[in-house]
């Protein structure tokens, strides 16, 4: 049996712990599907590529208020799909080459890994393999609802949907997160009829509830927004998904040439017989860790969305770092800093937001206060006449510590950054809104604003 000093599970952020550092070490990687993982090949990459796309898409029809007539000629979908993925595919099989050839010390196996034993993991390939150390970095997968004859139907995942042959008059979205978000812009912007069917009465109901509101009221203008139903049976009527809803009126169907299936993601914990390695899972699923990346089995590290709920790519970076660190030096181990995680959905407007929603200060019972400014107040905003978009901030009044900031609008993930920067370094809103300059009139001047109208007490 081949013995290694390192195995990581799952190539995605697992694969960036590698660098000279490691280069006496025998390590192995093991990947059962495509090199490179979810955010490079099916996840944050493509998406975002489709989403520019679909904004350029959508510029011609927001002209005519501007006093530019504009016409959307086409969309030449398969130049769009193979412009993307004709980048990322050759990055991906550069990498699992660079590794698998390039690396004397590194051993790629190609297969699903499954332990049989602590320390001890049948590679998939027909080799079981062993190692002083782990790292479990295998990910998620889209979650299947319970939707009777869904299977025998058929139906898209985000894996499968950005490589369609062909754009379809109408997609069914089932689910009302960030997928269902992003792709509801992207194939709408494209001139697809989308259909989205959300279980609850909000879309993106995690968000602050002011912003998922505005969302949701916006999203109901442009697509076909069903809140509060719930989806019980799949069928296939001429080639056409016919999938039957439960809501408050009854029962209801919708059609479409495809059906997207966005109702979140699982840890792929259950993939890897954890339990023979002593390795313990949270009831959801997640592997649990400490704050130094290290599970409840010696010598096993887990990392990404197979242990954090957050599930984006800017957390699986950072702890794989955290994991690198730790590796390197196990007697010094560094912790990971989870204390203002961002996330954005790139959809239209754009969405971004960090710490705490306003119904969760009011839940914790923690003093705040809200200052709030619409893009349609500040130069930038009348410049793109918008009237939808607005940045909210929380802070403690009394301190000025901000507690949370949340943005709808007009690339919101960049606009929100001072306020990411001045949470992460303990900055308080008043010297954060007055202590620097603002560029005038840039778009940033929203929370700059933001920050003024909150009405502190020091
Ligand atoms: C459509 C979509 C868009 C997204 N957009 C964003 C975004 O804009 N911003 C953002 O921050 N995040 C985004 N995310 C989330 C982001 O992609 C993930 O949080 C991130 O990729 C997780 O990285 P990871 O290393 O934990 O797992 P992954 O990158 O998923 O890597 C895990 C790897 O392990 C492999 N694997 C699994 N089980 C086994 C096994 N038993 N044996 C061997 N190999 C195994 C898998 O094949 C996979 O390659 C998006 C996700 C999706 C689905
Ligand atoms: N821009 C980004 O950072 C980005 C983009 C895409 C995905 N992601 C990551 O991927 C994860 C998965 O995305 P997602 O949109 O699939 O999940 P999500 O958790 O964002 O949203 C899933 C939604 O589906 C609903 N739902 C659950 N079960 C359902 C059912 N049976 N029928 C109807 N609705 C149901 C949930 O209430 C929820 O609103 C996200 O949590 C996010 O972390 C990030």
């Amino acid at each position: 049996m081949r013995h290694f000093d390192l195995v990581i599970i799952g190539s995605g952020s697992g694969n960036s712990i590698l660098d000279e550092r490691f280069a006496d070490q025998r390590v192995a990687i093991v990947e059962k599907g495509v090199f490179g993982g979810t955010c490079l090949n099916v996840g944050c990459i493509p998406t975002k590529m489709f989403v520019h796309t679909a904004d350029v898409a959508a510029a011609p029809a927001s002209g005519a208020r501007l006093g530019v007539d504009a016409h959307l000629d086409g969309v030449r979908w398969t130049d769009v799909r193979d412009r993307i993925f004709g980048r990322i595919d050759p990055i991906s099989e550069g990498g699992r080459r660079w590794r698998a050839e390039e690396n004397a010390n590194v051993t790629v196996f190609a297969g699903t890994a499954r332990f049989v034993g602590p320390r001890t993991l049948d590679t998939g390939t027909g080799e079981t393999i062993t190692a002083d150390r782990f790292v479990l970095a295998a990910g998620s997968r889209p979650v299947v609802p319970d939707v009777a004859d869904l299977e025998s139907v058929g139906y898209h995942t985000s894996d499968t949907i950005m490589r369609l042959d062909a754009l379809p008059p109408r997609l069914t979205i089932l689910g009302s997160g960030f997928v269902a978000a992003e792709f509801a812009h992207v194939f709408s912007s494209f001139g697809v009829r989308v259909t989205l069917i959300a279980r609850s009465d909000l879309l993106l109901r995690r968000e602050d509830r002011e912003v998922a509101q505005r969302f949701t009221r916006l999203a109901s203008e442009k697509w076909d927004v069903r809140l509060s139903h719930k989806a019980v049976r799949a069928e296939r009527v001429d080639g056409v998904v016919r999938l039957h809803l439960e809501g408050p009126e009854g029962s209801v169907s919708v059609d479409g040439e495809e059906l997207l299936v966005a109702v979140g993601r699982t840890p792929n914990s259950d993939l890897l017989d954890l339990a023979s390695a002593g390795v313990e899972l949270h009831p959801d699923g997640r592997v649990v860790v400490d704050e130094h990346q290290r599970t409840s089995a010696a010598g096993v590290y887990a990392l990404g969305d197979i242990s954090n709920e957050h599930q984006l790519k800017h957390v699986a970076n950072h702890e794989a770092r955290v994991v690198q660190h730790n590796l390197l030096h196990p007697d010094e181990p560094i912790a990971a800093d989870h204390r203002h995680v961002p996330a954005a959905v790139f959809t239209s407007p754009q969405i971004a937001s960090v710490g705490l929603t306003e119904e969760q200060a009011a839940e914790r019972g923690v003093r705040y206060v809200v200052g709030s400014q619409a893009y349609a107040s500040i130069a930038y905003g009348w410049a793109m006449e918008d009237t939808t978009g607005f940045a909210k901030v929380l802070a403690d009044p009394g301190t000025g510590e901000i507690l949370g900031a949340h943005v709808i609008g007009p690339q919101a993930p960049t606009v929100i950054q001072p306020l990411i920067q001045a949470m992460s370094f303990g900055q308080d809103a008043r010297s954060v809104a007055r202590g620097q300059y603002w560029i005038h009139p840039g778009m940033p001047e929203v929370v700059e604003n933001a920050l003024l109208n909150l009405p502190l007490e020091y």
